[in-house]
Protein backbone atom coordinates (compact mmCIF):
# COMPACT_ATOMS: atom_id res chain seq x y z
CA UNK A 1 0.00 0.00 0.00
CA UNK A 2 1.11 3.55 -0.40
CA UNK A 3 -0.26 6.28 1.14
CA UNK A 4 -2.66 8.85 -0.26
CA UNK A 5 -0.66 12.11 0.12
CA UNK A 6 -2.09 15.39 2.01
CA UNK A 7 -1.28 17.75 -0.11
CA UNK A 8 -1.17 21.34 1.91
CA UNK A 9 0.09 23.48 -0.97
CA UNK A 10 -3.23 22.44 -2.84
CA UNK A 11 -5.23 22.67 -0.06
CA UNK A 12 -3.53 25.83 0.70
CA UNK A 13 -4.52 27.44 -2.79
CA UNK A 14 -8.56 26.11 -2.20
CA UNK A 15 -8.02 28.28 1.35
CA UNK A 16 -6.56 31.26 -0.65
CA UNK A 17 -9.89 30.98 -2.84
CA UNK A 18 -11.98 31.56 -0.30
CA UNK A 19 -10.19 34.22 1.70
CA UNK A 20 -9.55 36.13 -1.49
CA UNK A 21 -13.06 36.54 -1.90
CA UNK A 22 -13.78 37.32 1.45
CA UNK A 23 -10.99 40.32 1.43
CA UNK A 24 -12.62 41.47 -1.53
CA UNK A 25 -15.68 41.59 0.32
CA UNK A 26 -14.27 43.56 2.93
CA UNK A 27 -13.03 45.99 0.66
CA UNK A 28 -16.26 46.89 -0.62
CA UNK A 29 -16.96 48.23 2.40
CA UNK A 30 -13.96 50.33 2.24
CA UNK A 31 -11.44 47.65 4.68
CA UNK A 32 -8.58 46.33 4.04
CA UNK A 33 -7.18 44.08 6.62
CA UNK A 34 -3.37 43.97 7.42
CA UNK A 35 -0.94 41.10 8.69
CA UNK A 36 2.02 43.00 10.47
CA UNK A 37 5.17 40.87 11.31
CA UNK A 38 8.12 42.04 13.86
CA UNK A 39 10.85 40.20 12.95
CA UNK A 40 14.37 40.93 14.77
CA UNK A 41 17.67 40.10 13.45
CA UNK A 42 18.92 38.52 10.41
CA UNK A 43 18.49 34.55 10.44
CA UNK A 44 18.09 33.01 7.39
CA UNK A 45 15.22 30.98 7.98
CA UNK A 46 13.37 33.26 9.66
CA UNK A 47 13.51 36.38 6.93
CA UNK A 48 12.61 33.49 4.56
CA UNK A 49 9.42 32.66 6.82
CA UNK A 50 8.71 35.89 7.21
CA UNK A 51 8.67 36.68 2.89
CA UNK A 52 6.59 34.08 2.53
CA UNK A 53 3.82 35.24 4.87
CA UNK A 54 4.24 38.63 3.00
CA UNK A 55 3.87 36.66 -0.17
CA UNK A 56 1.12 34.91 0.64
CA UNK A 57 -0.62 38.32 1.94
CA UNK A 58 -0.23 39.89 -1.77
CA UNK A 59 -1.98 36.98 -3.19
CA UNK A 60 -4.94 37.64 -1.22
CA UNK A 61 -4.85 40.89 -0.97
CA UNK A 62 -4.15 42.11 2.42
CA UNK A 63 -1.70 44.58 3.21
CA UNK A 64 1.42 43.98 4.74
CA UNK A 65 3.23 45.90 7.50
CA UNK A 66 7.04 44.79 8.01
CA UNK A 67 9.03 45.81 11.23
CA UNK A 68 12.52 44.44 10.43
CA UNK A 69 14.66 45.44 13.66
CA UNK A 70 18.51 45.08 14.32
CA UNK A 71 19.11 41.82 16.35
CA UNK A 72 20.59 43.97 19.18
CA UNK A 73 17.46 45.68 19.59
CA UNK A 74 16.33 46.58 23.30
CA UNK A 75 13.82 45.01 25.04
CA UNK A 76 12.64 48.23 25.52
CA UNK A 77 12.74 49.45 21.77
CA UNK A 78 11.24 45.78 20.48
CA UNK A 79 7.92 46.73 23.36
CA UNK A 80 7.86 50.28 21.81
CA UNK A 81 7.07 48.49 18.12
CA UNK A 82 4.95 46.21 19.31
CA UNK A 83 2.78 48.97 21.31
CA UNK A 84 3.52 50.68 17.98
CA UNK A 85 1.36 48.23 15.98
CA UNK A 86 -1.06 47.29 18.68
CA UNK A 87 -2.68 51.04 18.62
CA UNK A 88 -1.99 51.07 14.77
CA UNK A 89 -5.49 50.93 12.80
CA UNK A 90 -3.79 49.74 9.82
CA UNK A 91 -2.53 46.30 11.59
CA UNK A 92 -5.64 43.99 11.73
CA UNK A 93 -3.43 41.17 13.66
CA UNK A 94 0.37 40.58 14.04
CA UNK A 95 3.00 38.53 14.73
CA UNK A 96 6.21 38.22 16.11
CA UNK A 97 8.78 35.90 14.48
CA UNK A 98 9.72 33.39 16.85
CA UNK A 99 12.48 32.89 18.19
CA UNK A 100 14.01 36.05 19.06
CA UNK A 101 17.86 36.78 20.32
CA UNK A 102 18.58 35.41 23.56
CA UNK A 103 19.12 38.68 25.08
CA UNK A 104 15.32 39.20 24.93
CA UNK A 105 12.91 38.28 26.85
CA UNK A 106 10.03 35.92 24.42
CA UNK A 107 7.21 35.42 26.98
CA UNK A 108 7.30 39.11 28.11
CA UNK A 109 7.34 40.27 24.28
CA UNK A 110 4.46 37.86 23.36
CA UNK A 111 2.03 38.95 26.50
CA UNK A 112 2.54 42.36 25.22
CA UNK A 113 0.56 42.25 21.97
CA UNK A 114 -3.33 42.87 22.45
CA UNK A 115 -4.65 39.53 22.19
CA UNK A 116 -7.68 40.88 19.69
CA UNK A 117 -4.48 41.15 17.56
CA UNK A 118 -2.51 37.91 18.38
CA UNK A 119 -2.77 36.58 14.71
CA UNK A 120 -0.94 33.13 15.76
CA UNK A 121 -3.40 32.62 18.47
CA UNK A 122 -0.52 31.68 20.84
CA UNK A 123 -0.82 34.59 23.46
CA UNK A 124 -2.00 33.33 26.88
CA UNK A 125 -5.55 34.41 26.66
CA UNK A 126 -6.14 33.21 23.61
CA UNK A 127 -4.81 29.77 25.23
CA UNK A 128 -6.29 30.42 28.05
CA UNK A 129 -9.97 30.98 26.18
CA UNK A 130 -9.37 27.77 24.32
CA UNK A 131 -8.96 25.86 27.20
CA UNK A 132 -12.17 27.46 28.69
CA UNK A 133 -14.07 26.81 25.51
CA UNK A 134 -14.58 30.64 24.45
CA UNK A 135 -14.25 31.79 21.33
CA UNK A 136 -10.52 32.66 20.63
CA UNK A 137 -8.04 33.30 17.71
CA UNK A 138 -6.98 29.77 17.33
CA UNK A 139 -3.60 28.66 17.04
CA UNK A 140 -2.34 28.17 13.28
CA UNK A 141 -0.60 24.75 12.90
CA UNK A 142 -2.66 22.86 14.98
CA UNK A 143 -5.83 24.56 12.56
CA UNK A 144 -3.85 23.55 9.46
CA UNK A 145 -3.62 19.75 10.98
CA UNK A 146 -7.52 19.62 11.39
CA UNK A 147 -8.43 21.16 8.51
CA UNK A 148 -5.73 18.49 6.53
CA UNK A 149 -7.70 15.87 8.04
CA UNK A 150 -10.91 17.20 7.43
CA UNK A 151 -10.33 18.00 3.35
CA UNK A 152 -9.11 14.27 2.92
CA UNK A 153 -12.09 12.53 5.23
CA UNK A 154 -9.65 11.49 7.26
CA UNK A 155 -12.11 9.92 10.58
CA UNK A 156 -11.59 12.09 13.58
CA UNK A 157 -14.31 11.36 15.85
CA UNK A 158 -13.26 8.98 17.91
CA UNK A 159 -10.38 8.49 16.27
CA UNK A 160 -6.94 7.90 18.34
CA UNK A 161 -4.68 10.53 17.60
CA UNK A 162 -0.81 9.91 19.27
CA UNK A 163 1.03 13.92 19.42
CA UNK A 164 4.49 13.55 19.74
CA UNK A 165 6.38 16.99 21.01
CA UNK A 166 5.15 18.94 23.83
CA UNK A 167 6.42 22.35 21.71
CA UNK A 168 3.90 25.36 22.18
CA UNK A 169 3.23 26.12 18.56
CA UNK A 170 1.39 22.59 18.18
CA UNK A 171 1.91 19.84 20.58
CA UNK A 172 0.78 21.52 23.62
CA UNK A 173 -2.61 23.28 21.84
CA UNK A 174 -3.59 20.26 19.67
CA UNK A 175 -4.85 18.66 21.88
CA UNK A 176 -7.18 21.03 22.84
CA UNK A 177 -8.50 21.30 19.42
CA UNK A 178 -8.48 17.53 19.18
CA UNK A 179 -11.01 16.88 22.02
CA UNK A 180 -13.34 19.56 21.52
CA UNK A 181 -17.00 18.19 20.97
CA UNK A 182 -16.70 18.85 17.56
CA UNK A 183 -13.50 16.90 17.12
CA UNK A 184 -14.06 14.20 19.68
CA UNK A 185 -10.88 12.40 19.13
CA UNK A 186 -9.00 10.71 22.14
CA UNK A 187 -5.29 12.53 22.56
CA UNK A 188 -2.04 10.97 23.87
CA UNK A 189 1.18 13.41 24.32
CA UNK A 190 3.96 11.66 24.42
CA UNK A 191 7.47 13.49 24.78
CA UNK A 192 10.83 13.04 25.63
CA UNK A 193 9.93 11.72 28.56
CA UNK A 194 7.71 8.62 26.97
CA UNK A 195 8.94 5.28 27.88
CA UNK A 196 8.16 3.46 24.85
CA UNK A 197 7.02 5.56 21.94
CA UNK A 198 6.61 2.76 19.74
CA UNK A 199 3.76 1.45 21.64
CA UNK A 200 2.33 4.80 21.71
CA UNK A 201 2.52 5.65 18.31
CA UNK A 202 1.63 2.01 17.19
CA UNK A 203 -1.75 2.36 18.86
CA UNK A 204 -2.64 5.74 16.96
CA UNK A 205 -5.19 6.32 13.66
CA UNK A 206 -3.32 9.40 13.56
CA UNK A 207 0.21 10.60 14.35
CA UNK A 208 1.15 13.95 13.99
CA UNK A 209 5.18 14.19 14.85
CA UNK A 210 6.21 17.58 16.09
CA UNK A 211 9.23 16.49 17.91
CA UNK A 212 11.81 18.25 15.67
CA UNK A 213 13.67 14.99 15.69
CA UNK A 214 14.77 14.05 12.21
CA UNK A 215 13.26 10.34 11.30
CA UNK A 216 11.59 9.97 14.37
CA UNK A 217 8.87 7.72 13.48
CA UNK A 218 9.84 4.91 11.61
CA UNK A 219 7.53 2.47 9.38
CA UNK A 220 8.12 -0.63 12.10
CA UNK A 221 6.16 2.27 14.74
CA UNK A 222 2.98 2.95 12.33
CA UNK A 223 -0.33 0.92 12.39
CA UNK A 224 -1.08 0.13 8.65
CA UNK A 225 -3.38 2.40 7.32
CA UNK A 226 -2.91 5.25 9.97
CA UNK A 227 -2.74 8.71 9.34
CA UNK A 228 1.06 10.48 9.94
CA UNK A 229 1.41 14.09 9.50
CA UNK A 230 4.64 15.20 9.74
CA UNK A 231 4.99 18.28 11.65
CA UNK A 232 8.09 18.46 12.61
CA UNK A 233 11.28 19.86 10.47
CA UNK A 234 15.38 19.56 11.30
CA UNK A 235 18.12 21.45 9.85
CA UNK A 236 21.06 18.70 9.00
CA UNK A 237 23.73 18.02 6.77
CA UNK A 238 21.49 16.49 4.25
CA UNK A 239 18.66 19.76 4.27
CA UNK A 240 15.64 20.26 6.06
CA UNK A 241 14.28 16.91 7.17
CA UNK A 242 10.93 16.13 9.11
CA UNK A 243 10.05 13.68 11.98
CA UNK A 244 9.01 11.16 9.81
CA UNK A 245 11.14 8.44 7.29
CA UNK A 246 10.57 8.07 3.93
CA UNK A 247 9.74 4.61 4.34
CA UNK A 248 6.62 5.03 6.55
CA UNK A 249 4.52 5.99 3.11
CA UNK A 250 4.52 2.35 2.70
CA UNK A 251 3.04 1.59 5.83
CA UNK A 252 0.64 4.74 6.41
CA UNK A 253 -2.81 5.26 4.63
CA UNK A 254 -2.20 9.16 4.58
CA UNK A 255 0.82 10.75 4.85
CA UNK A 256 1.38 14.57 5.59
CA UNK A 257 4.97 15.27 3.59
CA UNK A 258 7.89 18.04 5.03
CA UNK A 259 7.77 20.62 3.09
CA UNK A 260 4.34 20.80 1.33
CA UNK A 261 2.01 19.36 4.13
CA UNK A 262 1.13 21.36 7.16
CA UNK A 263 3.73 24.38 6.71
CA UNK A 264 1.15 25.89 3.64
CA UNK A 265 -1.68 26.06 5.82
CA UNK A 266 -0.15 27.52 9.26
CA UNK A 267 0.98 30.39 7.16
CA UNK A 268 -3.11 30.04 5.29
CA UNK A 269 -4.47 30.07 8.69
CA UNK A 270 -2.53 33.36 9.86
CA UNK A 271 -4.42 34.80 7.31
CA UNK A 272 -7.07 33.49 7.70
CA UNK A 273 -7.23 34.95 11.44
CA UNK A 274 -6.43 38.23 10.14
CA UNK A 275 -9.34 38.22 8.07
CA UNK A 276 -11.56 36.77 10.69
CA UNK A 277 -10.99 39.57 12.95
CA UNK A 278 -11.62 42.21 10.24
CA UNK A 279 -14.56 40.63 9.31
CA UNK A 280 -15.57 40.72 13.42
CA UNK A 281 -14.37 44.04 13.06
CA UNK A 282 -16.86 44.83 10.07
CA UNK A 283 -19.43 43.38 11.88
CA UNK A 284 -19.13 45.54 14.93
CA UNK A 285 -18.57 48.74 13.24
CA UNK A 286 -21.97 48.29 11.65
N1 LIG B 1 5.45 33.81 15.79
C1 LIG B 1 5.72 32.76 15.00
N2 LIG B 1 4.71 32.12 14.37
C2 LIG B 1 4.96 31.05 13.56
O1 LIG B 1 4.02 30.45 12.99
C3 LIG B 1 6.32 30.63 13.38
C4 LIG B 1 7.33 31.33 14.05
N3 LIG B 1 7.00 32.37 14.86
N4 LIG B 1 8.63 30.96 13.92
C5 LIG B 1 9.02 29.88 13.06
C6 LIG B 1 7.94 28.86 12.83
C7 LIG B 1 8.10 28.05 11.57
N5 LIG B 1 6.92 28.30 10.77
C8 LIG B 1 6.69 27.82 9.49
C9 LIG B 1 5.57 28.15 8.76
C10 LIG B 1 5.41 27.71 7.46
C11 LIG B 1 6.36 26.93 6.85
C12 LIG B 1 6.18 26.51 5.44
O2 LIG B 1 5.28 26.97 4.75
N6 LIG B 1 7.03 25.62 4.92
C13 LIG B 1 6.97 25.14 3.55
C14 LIG B 1 8.35 25.13 2.94
C15 LIG B 1 9.05 26.45 2.99
C16 LIG B 1 8.60 27.41 1.93
O3 LIG B 1 7.99 27.00 0.93
O4 LIG B 1 8.91 28.60 2.09
C17 LIG B 1 6.43 23.72 3.53
O5 LIG B 1 6.36 23.10 4.59
O6 LIG B 1 6.06 23.26 2.46
C18 LIG B 1 7.48 26.57 7.56
C19 LIG B 1 7.64 27.02 8.86
C20 LIG B 1 6.14 29.21 11.41
N7 LIG B 1 6.67 29.57 12.58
Amino acid sequence: MTATILDGKATRDEIFIDLKARVDALKAKGITPGLGTVLVGDDPGSASYVRGKHADCAKVGINSLRRDLPADISQAELEAVIDELNANPECTGYIVQLPLPKHLDENAALERIDPDKDADGLHPVNLGRLVLGKEATLPCTPRGVVHLLRRYDVPIDGARVTVVGRGVTIGRPIGLLLTRRSENATVTLCHTGTKDLAAEVRRADIVVAAAGVAGLITADMVKPGAAVLDVGVSRTPDGLRGDVADDVREVAGFISPNPGGVGPLTRAFLLSNVVERAEQLAAESV
